[in-house]
């Protein structure tokens, strides 16, 4: 059995929920708003009955649960959530994911579906033994070989990337690993460390997104006994964890200034000092670093510091959006649907033509991430041999008829278009002097390369 939070201000679906999953063994309490669900999360810590998984529906009363997360991770809480949205809210869905959340299920949720991502969640949780989706010896062994082994693709662009990939790999150079969320960058860093002289040792991932600030040091560095309230013992930290082979940082843009300084001197020095020790610790450390965010402006505004950006950016590696890879797409269709089958215990052959047609005019912002998501669901609910149209969420194709896809509609192209338009034409006022071109256009010199950059102007 299961301690579940259940923070959903519907009150018939939460009572449906409730009974629904009580039937299956679990123990929920639910909440409608966020202050209560403060105040039953307190309570669960003061009364020794911590919660195994936190269920969050993204709208409340009283604000939105991807806040209620972000609190809850900096104050350095480990409990898998997932985040049940409507599928209008996806774009909010990925940003939870950033913010610490697990996974997150479209609404209407089917109950198969919340019992498959409940199983995952309560794998990743304290304790792990509980209710998840039946699956046999073989099925699950075969589902861990498909998780190990993924697709790169046949587009130009997929090709390039993985050129790039091999290229580095060998050398010892830092990685910067750029893409939107659930483009596959952990999968990147992953091959990076597969292909280099490091691959004997460990390969250690971090998502510094769901560190707390006063923990991330001593996740990092490690402590000592006492050096803080609730230090109770030494602590290895995980570039200690990593020594001889790959740390891998996720989300590098969300960790505190004064962390920053102490991964500039690890990776200069490669020596680490853990917190309360004045002893140094040697490390030889790979380091790769992923972010979403702009981490140019970031450190022009004085939030990433710009010797670090410098000192990790030895390599950049851009991991395109889903949209962009073109062919690929029938290839991950392919690999999701294999990987889904045997996860769950199904055989659909293939996805009806309709259903591709949706795939292919959707701009997937979730990128690979969410067509998993959204395979597992259509396996799940496909009863023939073909998924069909009627089994994708109904608001993924009226999200097509409402927005359909042409550059005159897309803001962001546009706006993209009409920057880099006057970016040229100020250039070429100023006969390329960018010191002159920054000040005409009202941005920093660091800001226009980085804008000359990404708009490959010669
Ligand atoms: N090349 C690939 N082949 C098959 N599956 C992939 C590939 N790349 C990524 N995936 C799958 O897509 C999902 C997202 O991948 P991953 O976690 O690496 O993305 P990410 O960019 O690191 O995400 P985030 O920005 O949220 O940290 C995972 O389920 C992963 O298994």
């Amino acid at each position: 059995m299961a301690h579940l939070l259940l923070l959903e201000d519907d009150t018939t679906f939460s009572k449906l929920l409730n009974s629904f999953l009580g039937k299956h063994g679990h123990q929920v309490n639910v909440c409608s708003t966020l202050k209560d669900a403060k105040v039953a999360f307190r309570k669960s810590i003061d009364d020794h009955e911590p919660f195994d998984v936190l269920m969050l529906d993204y709208r409340l009363p009283d604000g939105n649960s991807v806040d209620f997360l972000k609190q809850l991770r900096s104050e350095g809480v480990r409990t898998p959530a997932f985040i049940m949205t409507s599928f209008h809210d996806v774009r909010t869905a990925v940003n939870a994911m950033q913010n610490g959340a697990f996974d997150y299920i479209t609404k209407p949720v089917h109950p198969e579906e919340l019992l498959m991502v409940l199983g995952e969640a309560l794998q990743k949780s304290a304790k792990p033994s509980v209710a998840q989706a039946p699956v046999s010896a073989k099925a699950s062994k075969k589902a861990e070989q498909l998780s190990n082994d993924f697709i790169e693709g046949r587009s130009k662009i997929s090709k390039q990337l993985y050129e790039y990939v091999r290229l580095v790999a060998p050398t010892d150079m830092s990685v910067i690993i750029l893409g939107e969320s659930g483009t596959g960058k952990e999968h990147v860093a992953k091959s990076i460390h597969k292909l280099s002289k490091r691959s004997k040792g460990p390969f250690v991932a971090i998502d510094c997104g769901s560190l707390s600030k006063d923990l991330a040091a001593s996740e990092l560095f490690g402590h000592k006994k006492g050096a803080f309230t609730g230090a109770l013992m030494d602590k290895i930290g995980q570039f200690e964890a990593a020594d001889g082979g790959t740390l891998f940082l996720d989300e590098i843009g969300n960790l505190g200034y004064d962390v920053q300084i102490k991964l500039l001197r690890a990776l200069q020095e490669r020596i680490i000092v853990p917190i309360g020790s004045t002893q140094p610790v040697k490390v030889d450390v790979r380091l790769i670093a992923a972010t979403n965010e702009d981490l140019i402006t970031s450190s022009a505004n004085g939030d990433f510091r710009e010797d670090l950006y410098h000192r990790l950016n030895e390599f950049k590696i851009d991991v395109p959006p889903l949209r962009r890879r073109g062919e690929d797409l029938g290839m991950f269709v392919q690999h999701f649907v294999d990987k889904a089958n045997e996860e769950l215990d199904r055989n659909v052959q293939s996805l009806s033509k309709e259903v591709m047609d949706v795939f292919e005019k959707y701009d997937w912002p979730g990128n690979l991430r969410e067509l998993n998501n959204v395979i597992k669901r259509l396996v799940l609910l496909t009863k023939d041999n073909i998924a069909p149209l009627s089994a994708l969420p109904a608001e993924m194709i009226s999200s097509l008829e409402e927005a359909p896809k042409s550059a005159g509609s897309d803001l962001k192209a546009l706006q993209e278009t009409h920057e880099k338009e006057m970016i040229e034409k100020v250039l070429q006022e100023v006969r390329y002097n960018k010191s002159k071109a920054a000040k005409l256009l009202n941005i920093d010199r660091k800001t226009l390369y980085y804008k000359i950059e990404k708009y490959h102007i010669e």
